[in-house]
């Protein structure tokens, strides 16, 4: 990992190459319960209003399309606290299944119906140079968000360059709730149904990813949460996202993240790494991912070849 790399301003800096937008019509998924399970796991989450007051540093108006200003590009401070934080997990050590072979645990029976026996999994990530983007229709592409609607730099400007749709569905859902109750939840975004004839079918099988976004951090720039603090949030967005992955059975085809947190929100990677591999997920009619073999969900998260 690297020691130290600028907060980039990602696709407009040219980390990556090619990048085209993509308009689909997105439409979110979220749990029904997830703001009230957030605020019941969170002590620290005190009741809000929900309506979308913004905060100081909280866009605002009908601008849910308007790309972040250079202000809040700008707002890319270190967080305080860059020391080694603790997580808090449910578990502990990481998976260990085999995860290669074509032992079906968990998998569900039909094409779209999920999985909801009482199979345990775990998430075991592989780290691997390349492209985050390059990936088959049905994959989901994670990245960590703040809960106050930008996405100004790093990868998630990537992604607000390549889907401009899917970041109005995301920012509309900051607008409507507060970052407390957002924080250590989860949202999902998938692609429309596949239509013919869409322009994007060059190189890296642009059309047809699911954008799943974790909301690891309240705020950004200075107001972002200590690393500590975005490693506990991390532990409860992954597990709703899985449970929303879950749910779309086989129209999910492969689950993919870049590092997570690691970059402007300034946590080692290794310690994300860690608290999500960390991880018992499942159980108790939870939906598992059509992905799971083996008790074990393979992840890969993919780097910048550059910063690998
Ligand atoms: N163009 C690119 N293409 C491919 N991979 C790229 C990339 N740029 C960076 N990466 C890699 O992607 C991983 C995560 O690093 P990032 O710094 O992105 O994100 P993060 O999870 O630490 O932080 C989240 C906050 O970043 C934004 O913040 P702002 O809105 O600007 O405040 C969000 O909105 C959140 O708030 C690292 O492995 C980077 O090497």
């Amino acid at each position: 990992m690297p020691e130290k790399r600028p907060a980039d301003s990602g696709a407009a800096a040219g980390g990556m190459r090619g990048f085209k937008q993509t308009k689909l019509n997105f439409r979110p998924l979220t749990s029904k319960t997830n703001q009230e399970k957030s605020a019941a796991t969170d002590p620290q989450n005190e009741p809000e209003e929900s309506s979308p007051k913004p905060k100081s540093d909280t866009p605002s108006g009908d601008d849910s399309n308007k790309p972040p200003n250079d202000q809040q590009r700008q707002q890319h401070q270190p967080a305080d606290d860059p020391a080694k934080a603790n997580p808090t997990t449910s578990g502990s050590g990481s998976g260990s299944g085999s995860g290669s072979g074509p032992t079906t645990t968990g998998t569900p029976a039909s094409t779209s119906t999920p999985s909801t026996s009482n199979t345990r999994y775990r998430i075991r990530i592989v780290d691997r140079p390349g492209d985050l983007f390059s990936a088959p229709p049905g994959a989901v592409l994670i990245h960590a968000c703040n809960a106050l609607g930008v996405w100004g730099g790093g990868v998630a400007l990537a992604f607000h360059d390549r889907y401009p749709e899917a970041y109005r569905v995301y920012r509309r859902h900051c607008l409507k709730s507060t970052p407390e109750r957002l924080a250590g939840t989860a949202l999902l975004i998938p692609p429309p149904p596949a239509s013919a004839g869409e322009e994007e079918e060059e190189e890296g099988g642009l059309e047809g990813h699911y954008v799943g976004c974790v909301f690891t951090s309240r705020r950004f720039g200075r107001g972002v949460d200590s690393p500590r603090e975005i490693l506990r949030l991390t532990v409860p967005a992954m597990r709703d996202l899985m449970r929303l992955v879950a749910e779309e059975g086989e129209r999910v085809t492969e689950v993919r993240m870049c590092r997570i947190n690691s970059g402007i929100f300034n946590v080692p990677w290794e310690e994300t790494k860690k608290a999500i591999e960390g991880m018992v997920l499942g159980g108790e009619g939870e939906p598992v991912p059509a992905g799971v073999r083996d008790g074990v969900l393979e992840v890969v998260a993919w780097e910048r070849p550059e910063w690998f």
